[in-house]
């Protein structure tokens, strides 16, 4: 996002300064015609009270005033202040909704362009939050513009009326404004706090509802938890949130209120202190009180939207902190990576997020080269940091230390989307997509629906126009289909983290002797993460981890006694036939 540390103005600036400019103009325009109002309305009591029947012409609704030029003018004036105020709202409106909503584009970008490590770090409930809450919370801001602009020219043109009437009573009102803003300085820093305790709060309960939609199982099962988890979780911190915004709102409110007070303390001032002092006007003092009255309520409104404001403001903080995360671009020019048939990495090494820990886990470094053709197993214990090597194998991660290579191309920033774009994996948390996202022939077709019927999804799920109908499939299944859209997908390089994990003891055997041979004769670069140790023999390599550290890497002799014969159902898996499809 370019517009680093935006404020809602510039916000609203940067989608579209023309739009803005005219709907400020129109405000201004519209508390220009506000702020005539009284003076118009005043003289027009005066032209009456020089009429021999002055008492009746008082009417404001009196024939005569009504077929006046006065008359004209004022109502006039409420049609276009109408008119004007109506419009510039409008417009303000509709450049708040556009200029949000592309905002939240920008967001959604800036998330799918972050490092994956910062993504992690964030988390799903926090990410959410700004999208939804916050992203609204800066357009509820926005929309509160232009009445600010309206309100502050209605004021401006009341000084001015002010001015007018008395050069002393608009420097004493001046000042009472300014003491006034001062004083609300005080308030508006105490809810800052506040606001940003509560907005911290609604992350914890975001996360409470994530874990009370995935976590429903367990909770269905124990009351006891489940009431502590919801109270603990959900119902404590939106308390505690609800209390701050509360606490929040009722200062600012107070604070505005408080600024009706102040004008009737400077109403009082003006009619019975400063008489003693200097010359007023009985006429001149009727204007004054009628102005002063007529500004209380713009000044109440303006400080009224300062609640408004600073929701917008803590909001838009939590959007700018996405700003500091680095991010990751495909650049304009770059060298490709086109053939190749080595792929080294020299001296990798990762460390997660402290995250309150003193030690986090790291991984030491690592240097391997892979072929293409070949078939890597990686194997240790849990937590030995096989994911953590595979995730940066799959150019995921980046890497603390060390170099990466495809052949004798280096990877650098430049170049490290193309060589993502080689790749495929399957996490254990990996996440199924309906839809394969891009152009498919018919030939693809055929070929989706060869590898349904080979994997055991035929009449499971279909593929129609480019989507599968359904992926509510049972846990192996749904592994299966990720496996089929890898295959689709046709990259050089495969990684599984325990993809045979959930599968039965057929397709466990189909994964190992028939799919993984194939991409094999398909010149593929395989690497699977497994704890199947029965199947050691169907790699070329196995790479050990314990610890954080690559232990051993051995070469797989493949063995004649430890064949392990496919059975008749196994042997219906035809992946050949549907490569030649
Ligand atoms: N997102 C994360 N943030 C912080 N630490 C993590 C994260 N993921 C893993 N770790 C740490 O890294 C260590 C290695 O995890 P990794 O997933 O690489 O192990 P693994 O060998 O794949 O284990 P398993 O066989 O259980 O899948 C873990 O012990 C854990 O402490």
């Amino acid at each position: 996002m370019r517009n680093k540390k935006s404020s809602i103005v510039s916000l609203l600036f940067n989608f579209s300064p023309k739009l803005l400019f005219i709907s400020v103009v129109i405000g201004a325009l519209s508390g220009a015609l506000y702020s005539l109002i009284i003076p118009l309305a005043i003289s027009g009591i005066e032209a009456t009270e020089t009429r021999p029947d002055s008492a009746s012409a008082l009417n404001f609704l009196n024939a005569d005033m009504f077929s006046g030029n006065q008359g004209m003018l004022f109502f006039t004036m409420v049609g276009f202040i109408l008119f004007t105020k109506a419009l510039s709202v409008i417009l303000v409106n509709n450049i708040a909704k556009s200029a949000t909503a592309e905002l939240k584009v920008k967001i959604v970008k800036k998330i799918n362009t972050m490092k994956l490590d910062d993504v992690e770090n964030l988390g799903f409930s926090r990410l959410l939050n700004i999208l939804t809450d916050d992203v609204n919370r800066v357009a509820g801001a926005a929309t509160a513009i232009p009445m600010v602009v309206v309100s502050t020219v209605t004021i401006i043109g009341m000084l001015g009326y002010l001015a007018f009437l008395n050069v002393i009573v608009f420097f004493v009102v001046l000042a009472a404004i300014f003491f006034g803003i001062f004083l609300f300085q005080i308030p508006v820093g105490m809810v800052q706090g506040l606001y940003q305790q509560a907005r911290k709060l609604k992350d914890t309960i975001q996360e409470g509802i994530q874990g009370l939609v995935y976590g429903a199982f367990e909770l269905k099962l124990d009351e006891r938890k489940s009431k502590n988890y919801i109270k603990e979780e959900i119902i404590e911190p939106q308390e505690k949130s609800v209390k701050l915004e509360k606490i929040g709102d009722a200062i600012i409110h107070l604070a505005g209120t408080s600024s009706d007070l102040l004008s009737f303390f400077i109403i009082g001032g003006i009619v019975f202190i400063l008489p003693a002092y200097i010359e007023l006007p009985v006429a001149n003092s009727f204007g004054i009180v009628m102005a002063l009255l007529y500004i209380a309520g713009p000044v109440a409104g303006i400080l009224g939207m300062l609640q408004q404001m600073e929701m917008g403001k803590v909001a838009l903080k939590r959007i700018h902190e996405l700003e500091d995360c680095e991010e990751e671009k495909y650049p304009e020019t770059s060298t490709s990576i086109t053939q190749w048939s080595k792929y080294s990495v020299q001296g990798i090494s990762y460390q997660y997020d402290k995250k309150g820990l003193d030690s986090p886990f790291s991984l030491k470094p690592v240097s391997l080269s892979f072929e293409r053709g070949q078939i890597n197993f990686i194997v240790g214990g849990n937590g030995s940091g096989k994911s953590t090597l595979s995730k940066l194998l799959s150019l995921h991660y980046r890497s603390f230390s060390g170099k990466i290579f495809f052949d004798n191309i280096r990877l650098t920033d430049e170049n490290i989307c193309f060589a993502r774009e080689k790749i495929s994996v399957i996490y254990s948390d990996y996440f199924l997509f309906r839809k394969l996202y891009r152009q498919h022939s018919e030939a693809d077709e055929m070929k989706v629906n060869a590898y349904l019927h080979a994997l055991g999804l035929a009449g499971k799920t279909e593929f129609v126009d480019g989507y599968f109908t359904t992926t509510d499939l049972s846990d192996g299944q749904r592994r299966r289909l990720a496996l089929l859209v890898a295959l689709i997908e046709d990259k050089d390089i495969y990684i599984f983290d325990e993809w045979a994990a959930d599968q039965d003891p057929v397709f466990k055997s189909v994964f190992y002797q028939k799919i993984l041979p194939d991409m094999k004769k398909d010149n593929k670069l395989v690497i699977v993460i497994t704890h199947d140790d029965r199947y050691f023999d169907c790699a070329d390599r196995v790479i050990f981890m314990e610890d954080g550290a690559l232990v051993d890497v051995k070469q797989v002799q493949p063995s004649k006694t430890t064949v392990h014969a496919l059975s008749q159902r196994e042997g219906d898996f035809i992946l050949d036939d549907v490569t030649a499809t």
